[in-house]
């Protein structure tokens, strides 16, 4: 029986279109101010990371070319986070989520599912999207959230941490995502999967595992509450 449902963000609850479209540009846009901060110890670290990873070359344009791969390097995500806090607060940023997704959450909430984060995206970014989303703040619904600090998401030992951390046994944690490599990380750790597969964003299948077009139908496949 699953207790415990732990989502991705990018491509499970939130369009890439909105990470790729809004979130990056703004970003982008705010990143040369910011990486100039040389008091900030958040960006000095961030900044040490790149440099140590990337000798010789200019941490902003390494920034730069990462934002164009999309590559979930954990110094890029801590500065993103840093520049869409202005965003959020200022309400110049606002997550549009997928339409199933609050009203499903917020029935496996009042059902007694347990819920929790886990993205790429860095926990404070996190909480400030869950915190400003069109339909007010979701934070309340998850009781723990995730990034790169706990590991690679295509790495099973993330999820075995995770497992650990919210003191289940695996297979009672369903882990939802859009990336067949991350599903396989998942349950290599024994955690229960499901692909989310959102045709808006032009998901590709992965073999052999569940697949779900939206929040709803993980609900009928796999027994838990229905919004
Ligand atoms: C607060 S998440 C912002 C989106 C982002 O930067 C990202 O990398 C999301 O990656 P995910 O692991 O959720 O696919
Ligand atoms: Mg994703």
């Amino acid at each position: 029986m699953i207790r415990l449902v732990l989502l991705d963000i990018e491509g499970t609850t939130l369009p890439i279109s909105f990470v790729r479209d809004v979130m990056f540009p703004y970003a982008a846009k705010a990143l040369p101010a910011l990486m100039q901060d040389h008091t900030n110890p958040t960006v000095v670290a961030a900044r040490a990371d790149i440099v140590m990873e990337h000798p010789g070359q200019d941490p902003l344009k390494v920034c730069q070319d990462w934002m164009k791969a999309d590559v979930k390097a954990a110094p890029l995500k801590t500065l993103q986070g840093l520049t869409w806090r202005q965003g959020f607060e200022d309400g110049t940023l606002r997550a549009d989520l997928y339409p199933d997704v609050p009203p499903a959450l917020k029935a496996w909430s009042k059902g007694g599912l347990r819920l929790a984060v886990y993205s790429s995206g860095s926990i404070s970014s996190q909480k400030l999207l869950y915190g400003h989303t069109a339909q007010g703040d979701l934070t309340p619904l998850f009781e723990d959230f995730f990034d790169l600090s706990t590991g690679g998401k295509k790495d099973a030992a993330s999820y075995e941490k995770i497992t650990a951390a919210v003191g289940l046994p695996a297979e009672q944690i369903l882990f939802l995502s859009d990336i067949g490599a991350e599903l396989d990380a998942a349950r290599t750790a024994g955690m229960s999967v499901c692909q989310l597969v959102r045709e808006q964003d032009g998901t590709v299948p992965h073999p052999d595992v569940a697949q779900a077009p939206d929040l709803n139908a993980v609900s009928s496949q796999f027994g838990v509450p229905v919004a």
